[in-house]
This record gives C-alpha cells, structure tokens and sequence, in this order.
C-alpha cells in the first residue's frame, strides 16, 4: 500500500494554518537572535560604532516588519515541545572557538531565516514579505562588512597582499574632518589610509590615530601611522610607515610587535635589497615623478620600479607600492613598469576621491596580484 503524500491530520486547513504560522514564528525568532548576537560581536568584540549602529537599526526595523504577523496566531502555533527540529543537531553546530565563528553562522542562520519569512509570509501577507525582501538585502551588505572586519582584525597581512591603492592623509583640519576623509576613501576603493600629519603635537596626533584605528576597524581598510612605532603601537593601528632616517626596521619591530605592519621607504635597489634583508611588510618605491605633497633632488622614476620588478627572491617578502607623483594620467607608466600596487597623496583630492581612485583602480587591476606575491606588485 503507497503512503499518502502526508499524514492526514497534516492535509487539513487548519494544520496547514498552524504550521505556517510555525515556521514564521520560528524563523522570526530565528532572525532576530542572529542579528543580535552580530551585534554583540560589533559592539563588545570590535567595538565598531556604526558597524553596532547598522546591525541596531536592522534589528529595530526588523521587529517593526513583524508587527504586521498576526502575533497571538504565531504564539498559539509555538509548539517547541512537539518541535523534532529541537533533537536534531550537527556536529558543526557545537563547534564555536572565535568570535568570527559566530558571526559567520549567526550571519547564515538570519540570511536564511528571513527568506523563509519572505517565502512562506507571501501565503500570509505579500507587505510584509515584500518588507522581509528589503530587509535581507540590508542583511546580505551589513554581514558581509562584518565579517570581513572580524577576519580583518586576525588577518591584516592577508589583505596587506590583497591591496592595491594606499592613500596618505595629511594635515586635517580636525579629527572630525579626517574621519569623514578616512569615509570618503573607503567609499572610494581605498585599501589602506596612512595618518601623515607632521602639523600636530603628539597628543593630538596619539587622539587622531586612536579615532582613526577605529574607524578603519568600521571601515574595514588598514590603518598605518607615519613614522610614529609609538603611537602606532599605542593607538591599535594596523602598522606604522617609516623612511630611510627614521628607526631601523630591527627596533620598529620591537616596539610594534610581530602582528604588526611595517613599511619601509625605499629609493634605490640596494635599500629594496635592504628591505627584503628586514621584516618590513611592504615597501613604498619612489619617489616615481615630482608631485607637490613632497619635492626631492632626484628622481629615481620607472627605472627604479623595473628594477624592483625585476627582482626574484622568495615569495616571503614584502609587496611593494609605487609613491611619488602618480595620478590617473601617468599611472600608465607605473602598471607598464610592472606595478599593480601605488600610494598617493594628492590624487584623491577631497570631493573626487571616487573618481579618481576609480580611475587608478581601473588601470591598476589589469596586473595580477599572484598568492606568492613577491617584490613584483
Ligand atoms: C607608503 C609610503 N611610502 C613612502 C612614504 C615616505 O615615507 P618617508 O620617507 O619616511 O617620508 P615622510 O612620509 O615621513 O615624509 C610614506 N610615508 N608612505
Ligand atoms: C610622502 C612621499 N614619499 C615619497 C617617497 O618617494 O618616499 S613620495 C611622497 C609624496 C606622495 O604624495 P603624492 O602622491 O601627492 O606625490
Ligand atoms: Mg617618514
């Protein structure tokens, strides 16, 4: 004898009523949870304001959607008892040892929640499965930066090899105003933003760095100091930059600690070789052509990028960032130089940053960035 499709209290309208309003109370619950324990991660492990602000406001408009869910229905039909779900567990499911662990399946679990609010709501309410739709594209956008910040924190070298456009910023107005510039360059395409600011006491400059290490965590771009091990290490950057005539990389190392970023100018091949003799992590190459954030007696231009192309050692060495000059109408030059990787000052001018990075980006993306990355950028 064939089995019927289901069991045949399950064909009957009102069970096919009650276990709707199961699966939208739980996933509404499901969702919910998921998004606050994102948010906790936010705001108690990264202590990322507008990441703690956006998962807030997503929570917030969330429940509001949910009003529109006959309430009393969707509790009378909670049957967490009689649930088999609740005996039913993976092995994955118990394994959690970092934070970002938890954001990824807390991430999974909400995505996943609320399309079957979107799915199984259109036989309830078409509104609010319309609502629950936008809601989940808000989710896809808020989970993804926050995943990304929490693998940034335990993995800057990996996105050190993956960058390709480094802006300095110099004098700001105001702490204020160099967050908002720090904004308008990660909007842009910016991977990493250095605080170049000679114009400051130590003070202000120790206050700037602290604010920006925490915008860049929110930003999810790397955050370098210029010069300063000190205040690099004091404030939680991602690394500090230092030239020819600052520390040596052997004493900046000390003071900034294994898990940090260090850059090294350099402006000839024997200090590129000096370099890769260090524990720098990447290397500025230049200056390229004359520019009016920094004037120099000599340039060493395109020929010192093909040298440094040219170069083969091991793959553990640090990538390099071509610097000096470079805007969109000669990053030509650089990328036929080999170079897929530049830092610039002056180029992305406040207001047109996403112009012009876009522009750099465009031509900088045609040079692979191989996973053994060497020298070669
Ligand atoms: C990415 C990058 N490359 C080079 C420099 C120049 O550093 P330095 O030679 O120490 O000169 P100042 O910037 O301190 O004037 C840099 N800052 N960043
Ligand atoms: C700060 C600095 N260092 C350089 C070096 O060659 O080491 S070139 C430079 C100036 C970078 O600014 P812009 O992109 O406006 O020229
Ligand atoms: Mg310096």
């Amino acid at each position: 004898m064939t089995q019927p499709p289901f069991p045949d209290h399950a064909t009957s309208p009102g069970h096919r009523r009650q276990a709707i309003m199961r699966i939208l109370d739980a996933n509404a619950n499901r969702a919910a949870e998921g998004l606050r324990a994102m948010e906790e991660t936010a705001r108690f492990v990264l202590d990322a304001s507008s990441m703690t602000q956006q998962l807030k406001s997503l929570r917030h408009d969330f429940a509001s959607a949910l009003l529109r869910l006959p309430r009393s229905e969707c509790l009378a039909a909670r049957d967490s008892g009689q649930d088999v779900g609740t005996t039913v567990s993976t092995e994955s499911e118990q394994q959690r040892t970092t934070a970002t662990q938890i954001v990824a399946a807390a991430a999974g679990r909400t995505q996943q929640a609320m399309r079957c609010l979107e799915e199984y709501g259109k036989i309830v309410d078409v509104t609010f499965a319309g609502e629950i739709e936008q809601l989940r594209y808000r989710c896809y956008d808020v989970c993804a930066r926050l995943e990304q910040v929490c693998l940034g924190g335990s993995d800057r070298f990996h996105r050190l090899q993956q960058a390709r456009l480094y802006a300095l910023v110099d004098a700001c107005a105001s702490e204020a105003a160099m967050i908002q510039r720090m904004v308008s360059l990660a909007d842009a395409g910016v991977d990493i933003i250095q605080l170049r600011d000679s114009n400051v006491d130590d003070r202000t400059l120790f206050t700037r760095a602290v604010a920006g290490a925490n915008a860049a965590k929110d930003l999810g771009v790397l955050w370098i100091i210029n010069d300063r091990a000190d205040i690099a290490a004091a404030s939680g950057a991602d690394g500090v930059h230092v030239g020819q005539d600052e520390l040596p990389v052997a004493q900046v190392r000390r003071i900034v600690g294994a898990d940090a970023i260090i850059g090294l100018s350099t402006h000839d091949i024997d200090q590129v070789h000096d370099a890769i003799a260090s524990t720098a992590d990447y290397i500025g190459c230049g200056p390229v052509f004359p520019g009016n954030t920094k004037k120099f007696d000599a340039y060493p231009g395109c020929d010192l990028l093909r040298q440094v192309t040219d170069v083969s050692c091991d793959p553990l060495t640090p990538v390099a960032f071509a610097i000096g000059g470079i805007i969109p109408s000669n990053v030509s030059e650089v990328v036929a130089a080999g170079f897929g990787r530049v830092a610039v000052t002056g180029a992305l001018c406040v207001g047109s940053e996403s112009q012009a990075a876009g522009e750099l980006l465009a031509q900088l993306r045609s040079v692979t960035l191989s996973s053994s990355e060497e020298l070669v950028s």
